[in-house]
């Protein structure tokens, strides 16, 4: 059995319990050997020996980590995974830093890691070579990560595969952001009526943003994706060498909470209507793109303009697609299709728990 262990059961967590849980009511296609056996969240947690039962999981948030749940103590809930005796992973669903500073320590007791949390690998060179190097023997712990880019598209296991088979990577470019994506395919495309705030609103609505829409806006979560892929294909790329283009306006960038932004959006909403019509006038729309540059090794991310028949210009919804360009594919590899939003990103960590069930063959006992 794989004991799993979800940090942070917010919106991409929740829907990972709903997945999971699912499948224990009834798999669809053989049972897989999963149990579910910790939660926590920043006030919260708990921790079984005996796997959750699917009728707890559907209402979690009071018979698991309701008034009889302890209160959260990281250090004891990986203490108390560590000495459960079967393989199990810990399932980071926070965009927490410190959370993501623990994998080593998880690592070395043993834990594997799942994670949609870009923070470990694009921060530090140093924690993501310690992570690398903790998670690369064959039987050790190992850590899966490919909701950290597009969602639950094949984005990083592709990349593997390129790099591990000796491909050579001459630029990987795309559009990495489901925000992004959703917002430039709906408010710069010819005839659009929405304004930019309204698109903005839409894309938090739908879950598609960061907790605080300005940490899509200011470029970073691209840059962090960025930064991931570039390491991946064995770059050392270090965000703050990045050359990113920062879209919130400059006003906004200080003020308090993420509400007062969204109230204050609409000031700039002109801004934003010049931008585009500026780029529709050259027969043009506007796109938000990362690239990774195999031939330099640097990446940047970048407001720019597109033709109207370009493939990034017919973009839909909050679709992302990722060109992989190699010495292999002179014509690049494409990974395309919706690249954000709690179902897609869950399915993501799901998959990445698959494999680590097939790794580590645990039984269905
Ligand atoms: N939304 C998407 O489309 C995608 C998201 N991701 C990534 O998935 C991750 C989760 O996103 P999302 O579900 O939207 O985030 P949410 O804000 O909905 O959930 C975050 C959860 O983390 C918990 N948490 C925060 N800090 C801590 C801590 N120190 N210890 C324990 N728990 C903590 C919160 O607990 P509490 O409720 O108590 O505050 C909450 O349950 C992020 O890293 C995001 O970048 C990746 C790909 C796509
Ligand atoms: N906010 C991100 C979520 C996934 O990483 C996005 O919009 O792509
Ligand atoms: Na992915």
């Amino acid at each position: 059995m794989l004991n799993v262990a979800i940090v942070g059961p917010g919106l991409v967590g929740g829907a990972l319990i709903e997945q999971l849980a699912a499948h224990l009511q009834s798999p669809r296609f053989g049972s897989l050997p999963i149990a579910i056996v910790g939660l926590i969240n920043s006030k919260k947690m708990a921790v079984s020996a005996a796997p959750f039962a699917a009728s707890d999981l559907g209402d979690w948030k009071c018979r698991i980590l309701g008034d009889a749940a302890g209160s959260a103590d990281m250090a004891q809930f990986a203490d108390s995974l560590a000495k459960l005796g079967a393989p199990t992973v810990v399932v980071d669903c926070t965009s927490s830093s410190t959370v993501a500073e623990l994998y080593p320590e998880w690592l070395a007791r043993g834990l594997h890691v799942v994670t949609p949390n870009k923070k470990a690998f694009s921060s530090d060179l140093s924690l993501f070579r310690k992570i690398q190097a903790l998670a690369g023997s064959p039987r050790g712990p190992s850590v899966y990560h490919e909701a950290t880019v597009g969602a639950g598209l094949p984005v990083l296991s592709t990349l593997n595969d390129l790099v591990r088979t000796g491909d050579r990577i001459e630029k990987i470019e795309g559009i990495f952001s489901g925000t992004l994506s959703y917002l430039f395919n709906n408010f710069s495309a010819p005839g659009a009526t929405q304004t930019f705030s309204e698109c903005v609103g839409v894309a938090k609505a739908s879950g598609y943003t960061e907790p605080d829409p300005r940490d899509d806006l200011n470029g970073m979560d691209v840059a962090r994706k960025v930064t991931i892929l570039g390491r991946v294909a064995g770059f050392e790329l270090g965000i703050d060498t990045l050359d990113v283009e920062n879209i919130v306006p400059e006003a906004l960038r200080s003020v308090a909470s993420a509400d007062e932004f969204m109230s204050r959006l609409p000031e700039y909403d002109d801004h934003f209507a010049q931008l585009n019509s500026e780029a529709l006038a050259s027969g043009s729309v506007l796109r938000y793109v990362g690239c990774v540059d195999g031939a330099s090794g640097q990446g940047s991310v970048k407001l720019m303009r597109y033709p109207l028949d370009h493939p990034f210009a017919a973009l839909k919804g909050s679709d992302n697609i990722i060109a992989f360009t190699t010495a292999r594919f002179p014509s690049p590899l494409i990974v395309q299709g919706s690249g954000a939003g709690s179902a897609v990103t869950a399915f993501g960590i799901f998959s990445d728990l698959i494999k680590i069930c097939e790794r580590f063959g645990a039984d269905s006992k």
